[in-house]
């Protein structure tokens, strides 16, 4: 059978990117998403105004809901200090098995540790298979986090919100939480622009950007939560 898309950018990278190497396999996904094959990546334009708040915030503990290929995931990751711990889930175990190639691919595996190893010096990924819904009231009991500093919401766009809302339920935000919402425009997440914007519990702003590899508007929404 056809390999999947996954499949054949994760080729790509073992083809052309230099191992070990976090920036060479995000440059090889770019040029192969530019040039051969148009992936769901959140890019280089939008993924340099990810780089600037994940530099931001420098989080200890951060959230990504929606891991595809891992390339945000190695975007993140790359810039985190040792100790933190980054937590990325996905459901689909087709794309976590592109992922944790990719993730391993990119030098990142000796800072990949299951969350409980009690080793201090390294960054911690744990890519976790499972719906966010099933796994975010998981989270304290799972991997002792108590709260995130940093949140990257880039899953299916109906279910930024309810997320977020789950997020708050279970107490997993904070005052001064960030969230960093892909694709408000394009595919669009109009119901959690809704909330975020007018919510009194969120200070929001919009990035103005493309989306990945087009001329097409897109941008990134981050929102503060207030407590
Ligand atoms: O649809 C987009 N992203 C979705 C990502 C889904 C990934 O996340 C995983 N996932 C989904 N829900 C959950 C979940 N929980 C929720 C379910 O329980 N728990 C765990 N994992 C989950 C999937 O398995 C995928 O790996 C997109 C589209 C365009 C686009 C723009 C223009 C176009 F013309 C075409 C496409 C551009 C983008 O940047 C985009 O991000
Ligand atoms: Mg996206």
């Amino acid at each position: 059978t056809r390999s999947t898309r996954p499949q054949r950018l994760l080729r790509a990278v073992q083809k052309k990117a230099i191992k070990g190497d976090p920036q060479s396999v995000i440059s090889t996904i770019d040029y192969f998403c530019r040039h051969s094959e148009w992936a769901m990546n959140v890019g280089d334009e939008k993924g340099a105004i990810l780089d600037s708040v994940v530099c931001e915030v420098s989080p200890s503990t951060a959230l990504e809901l929606g891991t595809y290929c891992g390339y945000s995931t190695v975007r993140i990751a790359r810039l985190l200090p040792p100790g933190t711990k980054l937590i990325t889930l996905e459901f689909n175990p087709d794309y976590a098995a592109v992922a944790r190639q990719i993730i391993e691919y990119s030098g990142l595996q000796d800072k990949v540790r299951v969350l409980w190893t009690d080793g201090v010096n390294h960054i911690y990924i744990c890519l976790v298979e499972g719906a966010s819904g099933d796994l975010i009231p998981k989270m304290q009991e799972l991997f002792g986090i108590k709260t995130f500093d940093f949140v990257f919401l880039d899953h299916w766009k109906d279910r930024y919100l309810p997320d977020t809302k789950l997020l708050e339920e279970c107490q997993l935000l904070r005052k001064g939480s960030i969230l960093l919402a892909d694709n408000v425009i394009c595919p669009g997440t109009p119901d959690y622009l809704e909330y975020v914007r007018n919510s009194p519990r969120y200070e929001s702003k919009y990035f103005k950007s493309h989306l990945e590899y087009t001329k097409v508007e897109d941008g990134l929404e981050k929102s503060v939560f207030l407590g």
